[in-house]
């Protein structure tokens, strides 16, 4: 399974391409459309989200509310992109038409429309100017926005439906630090998933939730931004996805890459990582013992990955993600046309991006782990993954 994005944030739509979905899954419009509407909550989001919606189509793979086996194609277009379309437009525009006022008196309708040669700390502008020989930085902030991760959402609404139907694996996320305020909440089961949803902060602790929402309401009237760290549980995941055997087809390896690429994303954590690096060894590892249906671990504190592979238990990954870069106490910079000293340009922004982020990496999480069930099992028919995983499960079950 493989999967690709195009589009820009304020461009006509956002492209997606999953190639790999086996046939025979479930899947409509409204279950994408639900996943995205995930995406948008949370506090501390910006204006954008209040008006925007996600336009979903599925242009491929899918017919009849099942999949086919072929490529899905998904289309989510920007409802935005009536007043974008010249400035965005793939065709050439007459200068003066790039230039025009729109008359209204808002700072930000006249600025959309000049060419911004002034790069944003903390964002891709310098470096993508720069590589890319570029002299307006909207032609890389367009691309590197975090607006693309509504498609990997899209298309992890995909293979979030295959694994639940061919393997009953659940995902669910919460957030376990806003800034310096963490959470002490146990580690979510799949029943708490309404729950956390209908959370503002995704995080089902009321007093951590009551001093989460006012670090961000800080952050956001002293002009400033916070991040935090989310975290992402994964449920019946069968022992042994991934492999030793090669460096990147590791698990941990690959679900490491997927959360990184999440745009702010700084830091990833598989189980209990920074911790388990302070711990003894005789204190930090999940010891094997004999049950009454099997093989049993005594912790998780691996987060259900060892040695590149599913070891069989809760499948456990954290994402810290920076503060959002659009400080609204605007950053030093340079303007590239001039050479001299100048402030970054602050247009509306989120104040705090982790608890759609912490949805973002529940996607990302299913996508990889959908991928790396399929590379263990194979099928092209969820009717034989379903069986290869069956035989699967009943070797494990007379080994174990
Ligand atoms: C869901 C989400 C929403 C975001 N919203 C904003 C935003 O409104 N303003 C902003 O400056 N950065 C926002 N970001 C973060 C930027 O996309 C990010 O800082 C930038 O791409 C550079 O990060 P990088 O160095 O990790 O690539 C958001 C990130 C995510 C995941
Ligand atoms: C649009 C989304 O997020 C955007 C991500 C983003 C950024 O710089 O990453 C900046 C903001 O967009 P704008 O600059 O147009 O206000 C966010 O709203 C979304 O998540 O759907």
């Amino acid at each position: 399974m493989r999967w690709l994005t195009a589009g820009e944030s304020h461009g006509p739509a956002l492209l997606g391409i999953l190639d790999g979905m086996p046939s025979g899954v479930t899947l409509t419009t409204d279950m994408v459309r639900a996943a995205l509407a995930r995406r948008r909550l949370g506090h501390g989001r910006g204006a954008r989200q209040k008006f925007e919606r996600d336009e979903v189509t599925l242009s491929g793979g899918v017919r009849h509310g099942v999949t086919t086996g072929a490529p899905i194609g998904m289309t989510i277009a920007n409802s935005e992109w009536p007043k974008w379309e010249v400035v965005m437009s793939a065709d050439p525009v007459a200068p003066e038409d790039l230039l025009i006022d729109a008359g209204t008196g808002d700072e930000r309708e006249i600025a959309r429309n000049k060419r911004l040669t002034k790069p944003r700390p903390g964002h891709a502008d310098l470096a993508g100017m720069l590589a890319y020989d570029h002299t307006d930085a909207r032609n890389v902030l367009e691309r590197a926005s975090a607006r693309e991760t509504a498609m990997r959402v899209g298309l992890g609404a995909c293979a979030r439906a295959f694994l639940t139907q061919a393997a009953g694996i659940e995902i669910v996320s919460h957030v376990v630090a806003i800034g310096s305020v963490t959470s002490a909440a146990p580690c979510p089961r799949p029943a708490d998933a309404e729950a956390l949803d209908a959370s503002p902060v995704r995080c089902l602790d009321e007093e951590t939730q009551r001093q989460m929402i006012a670090a961000i309401d800080d952050a956001r009237s002293s002009g400033d931004t916070i991040g935090g760290v989310a975290e992402v549980v994964a449920y019946g995941v069968p022992i042994g996805l991934g492999t030793h055997t090669q460096y990147d087809r590791r698990l941990d390896t690959r679900l490491a890459g997927a959360l990184m690429s999440i745009p702010s994303v700084k830091a990833v954590e598989i189980g209990d990582g920074f911790a388990q690096s302070r711990t003894p060894g005789s204190r930090a590892h999940d010891e094997i013992v004999p049950g009454p249906d099997g093989l049993e671990r005594t912790s998780n504190h691996a987060g259900g990955i060892e040695g590149g592979m599913s070891s069989g238990g809760p499948v456990r990954v954290r994402c810290a993600f920076k503060p959002i870069s659009t400080v609204p106490h605007a950053l030093a910079t340079v303007d590239l046309d001039t050479g001299e000293a100048a402030r970054a340009l602050h247009q509306r922004s989120d104040a705090c991006a982790v608890v759609p982020g912490a949805v973002v990496a529940e996607y990302q999480v299913a996508l990889t782990l959908a991928a790396a069930l399929l590379d263990h099992v194979g099928g092209y028919s969820l009717a034989q993954v379903s069986d290869n995983l069956e035989a699967y499960r009943a070797r494990l079950g007379e080994r174990s």
